[in-house]
């Protein structure tokens, strides 16, 4: 992958931290801060959450970003926060247009798209595959081989271009969809678009990627779903006990209900192959539960099976990169020793600046008495090497987490 654009806390880049995503802060053309392939123009039809987020990605690298949608407004948005421009007749033939509209107009959009340049190649970024792939592909004609499916595996709960983040791509995968007539250098104009964001690319087939998010994806949202539905007439009182568990099982309910009823349509077989293997286990529970309702705790049955679905799930869990594996999270962290006295945490935050690298978050930690804090650096996945490294040599005592 290569190094993310980084750059000193003094000079955001656009798309960064407000008020640099608005329009009369943002240049018209910002200058490159890390080498691309992708050369551009990049179009991007669909500009809300995944749209403009790109468009944001793409500008901050340098690359010309052309905007459409359907709602005047969110493309007024989109542009607003310097997703770039509103596509207009007089502009440069995109050399790839990015569909990011919902899923049941995918297909449509790319074939409009294909026929609208036909020299582009066209991409969309929808949450299932088999189903766009067979209508583009039965459609398309000799614009077939243009045509790449692909899934950036990175969002959030929220939708539209207020909610969009240049770095949302930055240490995720991006699946790469080929379909049987894409053309190589389709195929690889893809993959750069999404290595320029930061992204890794990784390729699967358009029925593999939907049985794998089916349950990587789409069947936690609905159990987020599920879960969260019970608190609509829970008491205040017990909601005030809400602790940590709830929040980390519950983030993903706040998605878009129009959005995710699409997708879950649209990947309908798989996820319903899902939700059966959890009726099973469902049934399992519910009868070891009634069985210690009725005959008490130590009832015959009712503990076993219990403790099976709690230790599967266990074992389930352990196996999620990133969450105790340290794969990519989204920022890395860098965590320096900072000396108590005046002056200390700003020669820090100047030293990072210094070695050109941004920093996006920051947590201190210190306890009462003690003579060092500790600051933790939130940065790009790309930069944490790099900024051990010049920290170390600069005389910071960096300590490892
Ligand atoms: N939300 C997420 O976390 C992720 C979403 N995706 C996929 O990305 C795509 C976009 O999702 P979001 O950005 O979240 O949705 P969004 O609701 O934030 O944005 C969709 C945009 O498409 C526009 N649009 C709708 N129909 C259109 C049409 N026919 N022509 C032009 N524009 C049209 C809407 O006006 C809206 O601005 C979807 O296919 C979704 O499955 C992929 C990865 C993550
Ligand atoms: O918010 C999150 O953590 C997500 O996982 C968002 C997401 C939603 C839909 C996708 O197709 C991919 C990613």
């Amino acid at each position: 992958m290569p190094s993310r654009a980084v750059s000193a806390p003094t000079a955001p880049r656009p798309g960064g931290p407000l008020p640099w995503r608005y329009p009369h802060l943002v240049p018209e053309t910002p200058p490159a801060t890390h080498p691309v392939a992708t050369s551009g123009p990049v179009k991007v039809v669909g500009t809300g959450l995944l749209g403009a987020s790109l468009g944001l990605a793409l500008r901050a690298a340098g690359v010309p970003v052309q905007l459409a949608d359907a709602s005047p407004s969110a493309l007024a948005l989109a542009r607003d926060i310097g997703a770039g421009s509103p596509a207009a007749g007089t502009d440069r033939e995109p050399a790839l247009v990015v569909v990011a509209t919902p899923p049941d107009v995918a297909a449509v959009t790319v074939l409009a798209e294909l026929a609208r340049h036909p020299a582009a190649v066209v991409t969309d970024v929808a949450s299932v595959k088999a189903a766009v792939a067979a209508e583009v592909e039965a459609d398309a004609g000799e614009g077939a081989a243009r045509y790449v499916g692909s899934h950036p595996m990175a969002g959030r709960e929220r939708s539209g271009a207020a909610a969009a983040d240049a770095d949302l791509f930055a240490g995720r995968p991006w699946v790469i969809v080929p379909g049987a007539a894409s053309d190589a250098a389709a195929v690889l104009a893809v993959r750069s678009l999404a290595v320029d964001v930061g992204a890794a690319p990784v390729t699967l087939g358009a029925q593999e990627h939907d049985d794998a998010v089916a349950l990587v994806s789409h069947l936690p949202q609905l159990a987020a779903s599920l879960v969260a539905a019970r608190l609509r007439e829970t008491p205040e009182a017990a909601l005030a006990l809400s602790g940590q568990g709830l929040r980390d099982v519950t983030r993903i309910a706040a998605s878009d209900p129009q959005l995710w009823a699409t997708i879950l349509v649209g990947n309908a077989a798989p996820v319903a192959r899902a939700l059966r293997e959890v009726r099973t286990d469902l049934d399992t529970l519910l009868a070891a539960l009634d069985r210690a309702a009725t005959e008490g705790p130590d009832a015959p049955g009712a503990t076993g099976p219990l403790a099976q679905v709690v230790a599967a799930g266990r074992t389930g869990v352990a196996r999620i990169p990133g969450k105790h594996g340290g794969a990519p999270r989204r920022y890395g962290e860098v965590s320096v020793l900072v000396p108590d006295s005046p002056g200390e945490l700003g020669r820090l935050f100047g030293e990072v600046g210094e070695a050109g690298i941004n920093i996006e978050d920051l947590q201190l930690e210190h306890s009462a008495g003690q003579r060092v804090g500790l600051a933790i650096l939130s940065v790009l996945p790309s930069a944490v090497a790099p900024l051990e490294a010049e920290l170390d040599r600069r005389g910071w005592r960096v300590v490892a987490r």
